[in-house]
């Protein structure tokens, strides 16, 4: 039987470079493992943290280290994609393994659409849309999920006018209040997140959000249980049991989320069976409101006290790293992680066969 060819894109120009790194080496190895090894051929690429494309004996050894390659100069005027475009013919179905911008952002899907190569996960619209936290949050309101109130803002209204910043800083603590949190709009591993309680805290964290996007989105604090759940398919997508992350930390930061022993995942969360089947439904319905496809992990608040469930966000490329919940979710719920990355290989197929 021939063997059809995987391109593993991970890396990326992103923030969550090292996070997608550790996700690539676990999809590589359910990959080769089981039948998928009679199945599939991988074909690794690595995305540089500068941009660049690389092919050959890189990707391997950095799957292998689990570090990212140190930067080497670029010529002048090469472009990212020159050296690595022919090999591009070799691969079957692309599996892009990319965290934040440049990667689950749209992106690098519209080049693969452009390639017209089956790929791995949503297309340009929904990644677009899941990536962007405020452009996400339109959807999520129009299809009629509770969310946290919050507050979009522009680059603009922090750094460039020293009239508009104070108004803004007044705007948010009159709507929103403290304790509030401060995002950059396209990012994830709650990279450039902060939790802030005062004027001070605020300022210095929308300058530093700032310095990561032109898009900030700042959000009530809500106090409350975090659960998440996981979504599998196309156009009739299937949710996974419900998880819920416990931690001593103030927030679920990146050292939290990606630090064995800090936190804590609860699978099958222990809520009513009332509480998980209304989770399930809307993890749902926020997969189709951004037109995701393939996969999601939808991130919600649950106010016990009030019995309020409260989207948080979508993720259309969670993460596969040892503490991660999407394939822990999965594999609670019947599907072994390797049965799990060849259902995202066919998912790629039907979609491709779409023709959307
Ligand atoms: N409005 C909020 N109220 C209370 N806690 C919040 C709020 N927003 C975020 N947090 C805390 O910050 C964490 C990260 O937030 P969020 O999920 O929006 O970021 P992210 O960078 O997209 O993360 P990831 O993609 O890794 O899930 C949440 O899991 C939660 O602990
Ligand atoms: C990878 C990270 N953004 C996650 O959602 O798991
Ligand atoms: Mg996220
Ligand atoms: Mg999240």
């Amino acid at each position: 039987m021939t063997k059809m060819r995987i391109g593993l894109l991970f890396g990326g120009r992103s923030g969550e470079h090292e996070v997608s790194i550790s996700s690539a080496r676990a999809i590589a190895r359910a990959l080769a493992s089981d039948e998928n090894a009679t199945k599939y051929e991988v074909q690794p690429f690595y995305i540089q943290k500068d941009g660049r494309w690389l092919s050959g004996n890189i990707p391997q050894q950095v799957l292998e280290s689990g570090k990212p390659l140190e930067i080497e100069q670029k010529a002048e005027n090469e472009s990212p994609l020159s050296r690595e475009f022919p090999s591009f013919n070799a691969v079957d179905v692309w599996f892009p393994v990319l965290h934040g911008p440049n990667g689950e952002d749209g992106t690098v899907q519209g080049l693969l659409k452009l390639m017209q190569i089956p790929f791995v996960g949503s297309g340009v619209l929904g990644s677009a849309m899941g990536m962007d936290k405020i452009a996400m949050k339109m959807a999520f309101a129009h299809a009629g999920l509770p969310q946290v109130k919050y507050i979009a803002v522009n680059r603009s209204q922090i750094w460039s006018n020293p009239c508009v910043f104070p108004k803004l800083c007044d705007q948010i603590e009159e709507t929103l209040g403290y304790p509030c949190f401060v995002k950059p709009a396209n990012l994830g591993s709650s990279v450039g997140i902060s939790k802030v309680r005062s004027r001070t805290e605020l300022e210095a964290a929308l300058d530093s959000a700032a310095s990561y996007d032109r898009r900030i989105i700042v959000e009530a604090g809500v106090i409350a249980r975090e659960l998440e759940c996981a979504v599998l398919g196309n156009d009739n997508p299937q949710a996974s049991t419900v998880g819920e992350i416990s931690f001593n930390s103030d927030f679920y930061d990146y050292e939290t989320k990606y630090t064995q022993g800090q936190a804590d995942l609860s699978i099958p969360a222990k809520a009513s069976s009332a509480i998980i089947s209304k989770i399930q439904d809307m993890a749902v319905q926020a997969f189709l409101a951004i037109d995701g496809a393939g996969l999601g992990r939808v991130d919600f608040f649950y106010v016990e006290s009030t019995g309020e469930v409260l989207i948080n966000e979508i993720n259309t490329f969670p993460g596969f790293t040892a503490t991660s919940m999407y394939p822990q979710l999965w594999e609670a719920s019947g599907i072994s992680f390797s049965e799990l990355v060849d259902r995202l290989i066919q998912l790629a197929l039907e979609r491709h066969g779409d023709k959307s």
